[in-house]
């Protein structure tokens, strides 16, 4: 406190509709957050919190909502490089005859590119923490360091040589290296990720958990995503691909298990009884008819599910917005019920329960006192969301990533009336249509 019992902070959100999505789940009208240091100081009526604090910066939130920011998580960032590249196709056939050849011409600077861009639209839409799996994962980082967004990437691993680091020993050593390099930065952390199943063995994946648990960072990997998987792995294991994990020991509440659409109640039971958090992608999972992933069955026994929207070659997009309001209705279809992944539930698959996934849960998904002051000002002034009577319906059900206003990210503001303050959006797509020329 100063003199006259005012506080300085570093900004003031104020006028607008505050949900806190904490344990008290706030609803505060012509409500305000004060930031300082990274970190949420207060939060409460505007005229009090104005009253109290001497910010240095003031955002208005008049007509909007504001709530933490979105996290994506599960994203491959820089396949927005591949954006439409192939399309309609099933994911085998997509990924082998489409998506590895095109992968086999990437250098570091188009995946630089492709993930700032990546950045770009994800700060538009929302998103302020996202998780990757990509190569050449030293630019990710870099991207999105300079994007100044919260991030959690990894070097993909797989059994045959990478087109970034060659042999897979490389890749473990580029994997340790990159944990050491990334240690003490706030907003970028590393996880260990083997790429799936049924392209790692299996001394590869326990190499990967142990390194994981060495360094006690998060193991992230795809599972199950399709039944053509499944079958694989019974074929060479006899086993499905989750108790093919269990039985290899790497089953743990380190692990995010990117899709899981196609399990038995076993396997349900095996996540549910490790603590292994899911990522859903409905919306990938729909376009390359992978199915639809038992997301009720999952939160019935306790498992945490986050959302993701995967990469942007088969999606086709990078918006959370689009990614909530796909999930609530596929399953309300798929149960033929529609109270089944109502609103709030949705809305925390894209909040808390992502930041848990990725080991973000103690800082993010809230708006408390002293949790990270990541947040986003959503606009309701506008015809597709009058009258708003609960805006938590709006945000899943009628809200797109374009009526996010402002957006803040460890106390930052990195986007304010819809101008991207850290990255040169022009610049950046410039860039990326140069590479596509190549891509083609
Ligand atoms: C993800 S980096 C490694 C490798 O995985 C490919 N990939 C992209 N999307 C998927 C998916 O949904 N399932 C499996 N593999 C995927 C990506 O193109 C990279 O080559
Ligand atoms: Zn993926």
């Amino acid at each position: 406190m100063d003199n006259g019992n005012v506080t300085p902070c570093d900004l003031l959100i104020v006028r607008g509709e505050v949900l806190t999505l904490d344990a008290d789940d706030r609803r505060i009208r012509d409500g305000a957050v004060a930031v300082s240091d990274g970190l949420v100081l207060d939060v409460g009526p505007a005229r009090e919190l104005s009253a109290r604090y001497r910010p240095e910066r003031v955002l208005d939130a008049g007509g909007s909502v504001v709530l933490p920011g979105l996290v994506n998580a599960h994203t491959h960032a820089a396949m927005t490089l591949f954006r439409g590249l192939a399309d309609d196709l099933p994911l085998m056939d997509w990924l082998h005859n489409h998506i590895f050849p095109a992968e086999e011409k990437l250098t570091e600077d188009w995946v630089y590119w492709g993930t700032l861009l990546a950045c770009a639209e994800m700060i538009l839409s929302g998103t302020t923490c996202f998780c990757d799996m990509y190569l050449f994962e030293h630019k990710v980082a870099q991207a999105a360091d300079e994007a100044g967004m919260r991030a959690l990437v990894g070097e993909v691993l797989y059994d045959f040589p990478s087109p970034h680091y060659g042999p897979l020993e490389n890749g473990l050593r580029f994997t340790e290296d990159l944990i050491a390099e990334w240690k003490d930065n706030p907003l970028v952390r590393i996880a260990v990720e083997p790429h799936a199943p049924y392209t790692c063995s299996p001394e590869l994946i326990r190499t990967c958990f142990e390194i994981a648990q060495r360094h006690d960072v998060p193991m992230v990997i795809h599972l199950s995503e399709n039944e053509a998987e499944v079958a694989e792995v019974v074929r060479r294991y006899g086993k499905r691909p989750v108790a093919h994990l269990a039985d290899l020991g790497v089953l743990n509440d380190r692990v995010i298990a990117d899709h899981c659409v196609a399990l038995d109640e076993n396997d349900m039971d095996l996540l549910a009884r490790h603590g292994v958090h899911v990522v859903h992608n409905p919306e990938s999972n729909l376009k390359l008819t992978s199915g639809i992933a038992p997301v009720p069955a999952l939160l019935e026994r306790g498992v945490n599910v986050a959302l993701g929207t995967d990469g942007c070659a088969s999606n086709n997009n990078l918006d959370l917005f689009a990614e909530m309001d796909v999930c609530a209705k596929i399953h309300k279809a798929a149960a033929s019920d529609p109270t089944v992944l109502d609103a709030r539930t949705v809305l925390s698959m894209a909040t808390v329960r992502g930041a848990r996934a990725l080991g973000f849960g103690d800082v993010l998904g809230r708006i408390e006192k002293g949790a990270a002051a990541d947040l986003i000002v959503v606009d309701f002034r506008k015809p597709h969301l009058t009258p708003a009577y609960d805006p938590v319906s709006h945000l899943v059900y009628a809200a797109k990533g374009s009526d996010v206003r402002h957006s803040v990210i460890a106390g930052r503001v990195v986007m304010e009336d819809r101008e991207l303050l850290t990255l040169d959006v022009e610049k950046i797509c410039a860039e990326v249509r140069a590479i596509a020329r190549k891509v083609r």
